[in-house]
């Protein structure tokens, strides 16, 4: 038998590999049936569907509009089941329970604090149910079988007016659950220079932020959140491909994007939510590819799972479809995001060292242990010997 390796993986091989994920909105990846359940239970009348099949198909239908704008108007229904102690949590524990099933074994994940406040709860009170959610989660996944890290980004919407009290906060729950901060929301008419202040407080304090920038806007946006903002990692930075020309074969790289790989700025892409956006136009045509050949330091990740009906895995899926990646190529994605987590260099170290790598070694390796062509079939019943 030969070693088939490199191959393409199979959906099982990618499922099983360990995956880690940088940009997954809380609130864009609820399952349907629990917005169904808590909108039943909290009085929420305005879902435009009360069966989950059907609610989740208009999640992703909604969401596919082709402008950020409009796939943002989704989450007004999302936020609306998310305002109790009791949801949040659920939401929370659920998150890490489907992330941890899919086989991601690193997530960070955001939201919105200052969304969750309708019901009365504090800034801080929306922090602990959510923090305590994913402790939730992870223990139940362990219960289950799956080995699963979350930590939460707080997000500030780049449109309103709180993300120093946000930073703020991202800083006080540091040491218990938060490892970042990030700004979302709509990007045209809202650069992220509008929150300098909260940035500026993050660097004096050494903490992390990502930006969601150079994804329905252009390279200014990106130019912004790294030179003037500071950021560590761009939430999607697709855009950043207008700053690479390609002639023939030749490929040249201006300023900005040079300076992204060279400092090798982290890239949250997130291929199918930029096909509903209109970020991009096909997974074959999705900026990752000609990035991942020139060593950007790209990562895969899901946005939102609900909107966009998709998973870690599926996300991969698409990508071994599109660029006929390998198990390697995974590997490679994965330790990317892993370097550019935001949690101490040793804990980063050693889950690549302890976890990642030992689980692609094991995937690569399963060639072995499969039955040839010339295997005799296994007896069974009475067929012991010396009897
Ligand atoms: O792809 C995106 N680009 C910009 N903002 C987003 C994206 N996905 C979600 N949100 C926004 O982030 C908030 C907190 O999680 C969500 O409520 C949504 O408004
Ligand atoms: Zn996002």
């Amino acid at each position: 038998m030969q070693n088939p390796t490199p191959s393409v993986p199979t959906p099982e091989q990618i499922r099983r590999a360990p995956k880690a994920l940088l940009h997954d909105h809380l609130d864009g990846g609820l399952r349907p049936a629990t917005i169904v359940e808590i909108a039943r239970a909290t009085g929420y009348t305005a879902l435009p569907e009360t069966d989950p099949e059907k609610l989740g198909a208009w999640f992703r239908e909604a969401a596919d509009s082709g402008s950020l704008e409009r796939y943002l108007e989704t989450f007004a229904h999302t936020c609306a089941v998310m305002q109790t102690r009791d949801a949040l949590v659920r939401v929370a524990a659920e998150c890490a329970e489907d992330l941890a099933a899919d086989g991601v074994v690193y997530a960070e994940v955001r939201y919105a604090p200052e969304q969750h406040l309708e019901g009365g709860l504090t800034l801080e009170e929306v922090v602990e149910a959510v923090n305590e959610g994913f402790r939730l989660g992870e223990q139940r996944a362990r219960e289950a079988g799956h080995r699963i890290r979350v930590g939460a980004l707080l997000t500030a919407m780049r449109h309103a007016a709180r993300s120093q009290e946000i930073a703020e906060l991202a800083n006080r729950y540091r040491d218990s659950g938060v490892v970042g901060f990030d700004i979302a929301g709509a990007e045209a008419g809202y650069p992220p220079t509008r929150h300098l202040d909260a940035f500026d407080y993050l660097k004096r304090e050494n903490n992390h932020f990502t930006i969601h920038a150079g994804e329905a806007f252009g390279l200014p946006s990106i130019w912004q959140a790294l030179q003037w903002c500071g950021a560590d990692r761009l939430g999607h930075g697709v855009r950043i491909i207008d700053d690479i020309e390609r002639k023939g074969g030749e490929v040249s790289l201006g300023r900005l994007a040079s300076y992204v790989r060279d400092k090798r700025v982290p890239l949250e892409m997130c291929p199918t939510s930029n096909l509903q956006t209109g970020a991009a136009e096909s997974y074959e045509e999705h900026p990752i590819g000609l990035l991942r050949r020139l060593h950007f330091r790209v990562t895969v990740n899901t946005d939102n799972r609900l909107m966009s009906g998709t998973s870690m895995s599926r996300e991969f899926e698409h990508l071994v479809d599109a660029f006929g990646y390998t198990l390697d190529d995974m590997q490679w994605f994965t330790v990317n995001a892993m370097k550019s987590a935001f949690i101490p260099f040793d804990e980063r170290l050693a889950m690549i060292n302890e976890v990642i790598k030992p689980g692609y070694a094991e995937l690569k390796a399963e060639w072995l242990f499969t039955p040839g062509p010339g295997t005799p079939p296994v007896a069974s019943g009475s067929a012991r010997s010396g009897s």
